[in-house]
């Protein structure tokens, strides 16, 4: 079912937590709501879920207008950071629970939970109750007790928000194969920007109560459409307008009139003075593993964060209080806001 939003906004109070808002979200994918804290991500999720009532727009589930359409009404799944499993009920009873609401007979509830279980591969676990699973299962059982309903929507809040990151990585992974297998229209709310890259097929960025940019992930980190985007997105370098190194730049005017974002990864660091770059001086050294990471202090005063992968750093192994000189391999840059 694709969702349409058609200038909905939101106050609470004086605080406008979301500006009147214009989305598309086409049947079957699965769209990510990525943002700081406070910027109207989850507003926006419980207005769709009708949770929450716009103050202007419409909200349109499959062209139908649902606006004022009760929680009910909208067959949609919900799955919020914290487990909301009822805890004297086994994993099979709250998965049956929708069902059971809606009156199903006992046959179909026992396949429909039994096919639900092994979509979330959780078969042998029907019998346990909640406090014998690991954040990540209960997680899991709730993704299954909103499928039970088959909603034609799946709204999930910061769904994984509050497991560790290395069962957070696994449900990602694990949601992305849900997904492609069950094709329900999904939108999922989280603050983690790599976590909206490796789950979603388009990324709504948010700042602010309004939409900064949508687009894949691809586009937004690729081609960032506004500053916001640019910093939120990946790690970035946010030079000074006057900086020697933005100057260098041979299609940049160099007058104060832009501001130039530079990827950390886009960075040419060379050890002779000849090659042309700006000086600096390395401050620190990072051994990440896979990546190399460096902070150096540009000779005109700024700090620039550079990456460097195992091979880059073999070919030139930078230490601490190094003179080195740089250039931007591609930079970014936005007119400054006056
Ligand atoms: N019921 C409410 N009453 C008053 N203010 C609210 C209410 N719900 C949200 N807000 C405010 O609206 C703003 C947006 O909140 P929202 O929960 O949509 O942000 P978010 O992007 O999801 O942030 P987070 O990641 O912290 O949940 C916040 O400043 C919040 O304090």
């Amino acid at each position: 079912m694709g969702i349409t939003i058609e200038g909905v906004s939101k106050r609470f109070g004086d605080f406008q937590a979301l500006r009147p808002t214009d989305l598309t979200i086409e049947t079957g994918s699965l769209v990510a709501l990525l943002g700081p804290s406070g910027s109207g991500k989850s507003t926006l999720l419980r207005l769709i879920a009708g949770l929450e009532m716009p103050d202007t727009g419409r909200i349109l589930l499959t062209g139908r207008d649902a606006t004022y359409a009760s929680v009910q009404e909208r067959n949609i799944g919900f799955v919020f950071q914290h487990y909301a499993l009822f805890k004297h009920m086994t994993v099979r009873q709250n998965v049956a629970f929708g069902l059971e609401i809606r009156k199903a007979s006992r046959a179909e509830i026992r396949a429909r939970v039994d096919e639900l279980l092994e979509l979330v591969q959780l078969s042998g676990f029907g019998d346990r109750y909640p406090s014998q699973l690991s954040g990540g299962q209960r997680q899991r059982v709730a993704l299954a007790r909103a499928l039970a309903v088959e909603p034609q929507v799946l709204l999930l809040d910061e769904p994984f928000g509050a497991l560790d990151a290395k069962v957070r990585k696994e449900l990602r992974a694990w949601l992305r194969r849900l997904h492609d297998e069950v094709h329900v229209t999904t939108v999922f709310v989280t603050h983690d920007q790599e976590e909206a890259m490796e789950v979603a097929d388009q990324i709504v960025v948010m700042s602010q109560g309004q939409i900064e940019q949508v687009g894949s992930p691809a586009e937004i980190y690729d081609h960032p459409a506004t500053p916001f985007v640019m910093s939120f997105v990946g790690q970035v370098n946010v030079l000074h307008p006057e900086s020697a190194l933005s100057c260098q730049l041979p299609e940049y005017r160099c007058n104060g009139s832009q501001q130039v974002f530079l990827r950390p990864h886009d960075v040419l660091i060379e050890t002779d003075p000849r090659s042309g770059g700006v000086s600096a001086q390395v401050q620190a050294v990072l051994h990440l593993g896979r990546e190399i990471q460096a902070e150096l202090l540009l000779y005109d005063g700024g700090s620039l964060w550079v990456h460097l992968s195992r091979e880059q750093y073999a070919a030139t192994p930078i230490q601490r209080g190094q003179r080195v000189y740089v250039r931007p391999k591609a930079v970014k840059a936005f007119p400054v806001k006056v």
